[in-house]
């Protein structure tokens, strides 16, 4: 695969005020997406926050492959985190997080208040690569809880706190993790649920991939959106690009078939969800 050049400097930066903060706070939020929650998992962060309580967010679920969002659920508790699955979009969804925060945390601030410290908030940091719900989550937070308290020690005015409810606080801007593109099946997933721009991998090659992929384990949802279905032993990416341009009814160019009209639209599709409940990675015991 063409080497990938992409780790803006912001995002180093970000890591490392993401560390920097870690002492403020008593458990990161940490949100991947449910469609692909390996690769939108940013494995550099582990390090970063060291043996910090944290909840893994599974979100999207509403996009993705209930049965294989289950098993990645039980992947990662067997692994040890604290996981939830969520529709960000959903209005009381924060008060599910809160309260297995809250669970999380139970044993330490009960030590806390039995060693005689005043009670305190639990205070909380959202992070994630990007487009996995971060700023839907901590908007929606914000708009019910305008209360925002600043100025306090070791924390700037530009990062203020916002306290959602008497015993919780949250940081009102997110960690942003860089999305992993290392590895050409993790970029591609990445590119996929759209935390990569697309056009940083070659856009036919995650074209034919997506294509391929959703032949093989979505096989009605190509059928059903597109009529076309077809043997990967055979010569087919021609015919799918003709199909799909001849089923959406896009216009010949010179006679020939649009095939970059023909990816828009696919994208377009995808990233509307239109193919219904996606995931475009297992977890290795759904594989064996
Ligand atoms: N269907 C669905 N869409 C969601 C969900 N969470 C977020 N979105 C959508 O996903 C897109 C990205 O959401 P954001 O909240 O901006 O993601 P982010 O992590 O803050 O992204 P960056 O700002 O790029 O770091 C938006 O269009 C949201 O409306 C969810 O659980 N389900």
């Amino acid at each position: 695969m063409a080497q990938i050049q992409w780790y803006p400097g912001h995002m180093a930066k970000a890591e490392r005020e993401i560390e920097g903060k870690m002492k403020l706070i008593d458990i990161v939020i940490e949100l991947v997406d449910a469609r692909a929650p390996y690769s939108s998992k940013n494995t550099t962060f582990d390090r970063l926050i060291k043996n910090k309580p944290r909840l893994l967010v599974m979100t999207k679920k509403d996009l993705a492959d209930d049965a294989i969002t289950a098993k990645w659920s039980q992947y990662f508790e067997k692994q040890g985190y604290g996981v939830m699955v969520a529709n960000m979009k959903n209005f009381n969804e924060y008060k599910k997080i809160i309260a297995k925060c809250r669970l999380i945390l139970k044993d330490k601030m009960e030590k806390e208040a039995s060693r005689g410290l005043k009670p305190r908030a639990i205070r909380a940091m959202v992070i994630g690569v990007p487009n996995v719900g971060k700023s839907t989550f901590i908007n929606s937070l914000a708009k019910r809880k305008a209360a925002v308290t600043g100025n306090r020690p070791g924390v700037t005015k530009a990062q203020q706190i916002i306290r959602v409810e008497k015993d919780f606080e949250l940081f009102d801007t997110p960690g942003v993790l860089a999305p992993r593109y290392n590895d050409e099946e993790i970029a591609r997933n990445v590119a996929l649920i759209g935390s990569i721009r697309q056009d940083i991998l070659p856009r036919d090659d995650l074209f034919i991939y997506a294509v391929k992929y959703l032949n093989k384990q979505y096989p009605d949802a190509l059928k059903k959106r597109y009529d076309v279905s077809f043997d990967e032993e055979d010569d087919w990416v021609i015919p799918v690009f003709d199909q799909i341009a001849k089923v959406r009814a896009i216009k010949k160019v010179r006679g020939e078939t649009d095939y970059e009209r023909v990816m828009d639209v696919f994208f377009k599709d995808l990233q509307d969800g239109a193919f219904g409940k996606i995931s475009w990675e297992m977890p290795p015991c759904v594989n064996d």
